[in-house]
């Protein structure tokens, strides 16, 4: 694999962006990529996270903004970076790095095995590290979420919500154009338009060390055991023909 483009949806993260881009930077040039490019799509940040992204841009070229005009959501952001990248491959990453970039290895050596047209991290297989636990009760309605998301949709993942996924171009460009959601439910939504045209993502253990602070409100959780229901809706409504 010799051409990527990661793509980092972010929202209000002056805090963390800055470490997390000179983290990917140095990985980066550990690598021998002959393209690699670092979209961060900017949802209508209400603080520094575009200056801070125009900034490191200014720097090195592989750094590139691409802007909402408003807050729209990560599904909406990532969405957006997948028809901005330039990339053979695009490799979606949270802005904290709970996934450390260098989990990249595993994906790319993933997909190089098992012939696969894309790989997603989880936190949830025999082999996954999770550092730094969430609470009981986030922990718990994750393990239920996949567990109707399975029931729903009849994907065979054990955890869709990760924030570290990696698909060929070609496909990636496929599912956003058929992608409905704008919100946190468009992880479940991708894997399955992914499924159905027929493309095979395969789930790897992943190291998962959670930062600080989530975006994430109780409303998003509680909204969130619907959002399988209606990926399974849209298609038999056949919007993902
Ligand atoms: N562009 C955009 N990005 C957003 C928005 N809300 C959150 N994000 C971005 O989405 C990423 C994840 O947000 P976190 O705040 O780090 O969430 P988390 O608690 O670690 O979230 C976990 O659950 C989410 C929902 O299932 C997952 O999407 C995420 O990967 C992770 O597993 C970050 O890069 C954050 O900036 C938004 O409205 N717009």
């Amino acid at each position: 694999m010799r051409s990527l483009s990661i793509i980092i949806p972010a929202y209000n993260e002056e805090q963390r962006l800055p470490g997390s881009l000179e983290t990917v930077k140095s990985y980066l040039d550990s690598k021998g990529f002959d393209f690699v490019e670092v979209v961060v799509v900017d949802d209508g940040s209400r603080d520094r996270t575009a200056e801070i992204v125009r900034e490191t841009a200014l720097r090195d070229s592989r750094v590139r903004l691409v802007s909402n005009p408003g807050n729209r959501g990560k599904g909406y952001a990532v969405r957006h970076g997948m028809q901005e990248a330039k990339g053979d491959w695009v490799l979606f990453s949270d802005a904290d790095l709970s996934a450390p970039i260098q989990e990249l290895d595993k994906l790319i050596a993933a997909v190089r095995r098992e012939k696969a047209d894309g790989a997603i991290g989880s936190r949830a297989l025999d082999r996954s590290l999770v550092g730094k636990h969430q609470s009981f009760l986030r922990e718990f309605a994750g393990r239920f979420f996949n567990l109707i998301m399975r029931l729903a949709t009849g994907l065979p993942y054990r955890d869709t919500q990760c924030g570290f996924k990696m698909l060929r171009a070609d496909v990636a460009r496929i599912v956003a154009a058929r992608q409905q959601s704008e919100g946190f439910g468009f992880d479940v939504e991708i894997l399955y338009i992914a499924h159905k045209h027929g493309f095979r993502v395969v789930e790897v253990p992943v190291r998962w060390f959670n930062a600080e602070g989530t975006k994430v409100s109780m409303w998003n959780g509680l909204t969130a055991f619907a959002d399988p229901w209606r990926v399974r809706l849209n298609d038999l409504k056949g919007l993902y023909k």
